[in-house]
């Protein structure tokens, strides 16, 4: 008899479908084994308004294969113009979950990202006032601040402060890369969550940039050093109630990856459930696999976890190495060792 454990239909809690012909092809990897998402909204045009989010929602039950049972959780994405009113009445109707703030120029379609904190605070202590989570990407772009310590200058100089100015918002730390991170999550009252990516659990800077550059390894939040990958691995298999699962599957065509100036992102939907086992059997923690992928992050969002399961068995797990879309091939995270958990 082979090893077997079941658990609660995992949620993705950060997590890029992109649109179009890459929406259809990237759709199914999420939704073979994950019952909901929290969907950036980091399109071109940015999902700013209810009515975006509406019309992007749409698109995503259009696009859904056949006989999926899927829910897309919208967000809207935070600018300096966004009505207080436009995101309470989204947030009332149901259709959205949390606001998305990402500073201006910090990572993939961030250009209409934020620039002055202050421009926000309206919405923010809307946000505060009718509990809507503000998931943020947690990077300062100064130039003059090295790449590898924008996570942890972010915390001291925007995330804490704004907090502060704001009691009562709940914030969503999005894929965090620090012990700076874990630390200040970890001291923080029950309004903080945290996720954690697939991939910061698997690969620290070295497996980008020793050898020869890893183009698909390049992620932001870049992977940090090794210590950092091991303080994120304590805290996704410690059952701490407020860190859980969001992929922040990423999927770019490899053209648009493989360039002098390639795009940042982990395409990591295919295979995220059989690398996590994986994960936490090496850390001795499979018992709180469930906790990190399927039962924290409901509790933090206020949802109920999901009814229905999925089960893994140590039979070995196989996955494409590219997915096809009509723009090329977009290649999945190569987790460097096989996988010993199938999905079944
Ligand atoms: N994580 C990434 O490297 N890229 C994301 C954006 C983001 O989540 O920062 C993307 O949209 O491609
Ligand atoms: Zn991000
Ligand atoms: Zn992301």
């Amino acid at each position: 008899m082979s090893q077997s454990l079941t658990l609660r239909r995992p949620d993705d809690w950060h997590l890029h479908l992109r649109d179009g012909s890459m929406l259809r092809a990237v759709l199914p990897e999420t939704t073979r084994h994950f019952a909901r998402a929290i969907i950036m909204p980091n399109l071109v045009p940015p999902v700013v308004t209810a009515a975006d989010a509406r019309a992007y929602r749409d698109r995503i039950l259009a696009a859904l294969p056949e006989g999926a049972d899927f829910t897309p959780l919208m967000t809207l994405y935070l600018t300096e113009d966004t009505d207080p009113e436009d995101v309470a009445a989204a947030q009332a109707s149901g259709l959205v979950h949390a606001v998305k703030l990402y500073p201006a120029g910090a990572t993939t379609n961030s250009a209409s990202g934020v620039r002055n904190f202050d421009k926000v605070r309206p919405v923010l202590e809307k946000m505060a006032e009718i509990g809507l989570p503000l998931c943020v990407h947690g990077e300062v772009t100064d130039a003059d601040i090295d790449i590898f310590d924008r996570e942890a200058v972010f915390i001291d100089r925007v995330l804490d402060p704004i907090r502060r100015a704001t009691p009562g918002l709940r914030v969503v730390m999005e894929h965090i890369t620090t012990s700076n991170a874990v630390d200040y999550a970890s001291a923080q009252d029950d309004t903080l969550g945290a996720t954690i990516t697939t991939h910061h659990l698997v690969i620290n800077r070295n497996h980008i940039l020793a050898g020869g550059i890893k183009p698909h390894y390049y992620c932001l939040p870049v992977a940090k050093r090794e210590t950092h990958r091991r303080a994120l691995r304590r805290a996704a298999t410690s059952g701490a109630a407020r860190v859980f699962l969001g992929t922040d599957s990423a999927p770019h065509t490899d053209a648009n990856k493989l360039l002098p100036c390639g795009c940042a992102g982990c395409f990591t939907a295919p295979n995220t459930l059989s690398i996590l086992a994986q994960v936490f059997e090496e850390e001795g923690a499979l018992h709180h696999l469930e906790a990190f992928t399927s039962l924290n992050g409901p509790a933090f969002y206020g949802l109920p976890p999901n009814e229905d399961t999925v089960t893994l068995t140590k039979t070995g797990a196989t996955y494409p190495t590219q997915i096809a879309t009509d723009d090329g091939p977009v290649t999945v995270f190569d987790p460097g060792f096989p996988l010993d958990w199938a999905v079944t």
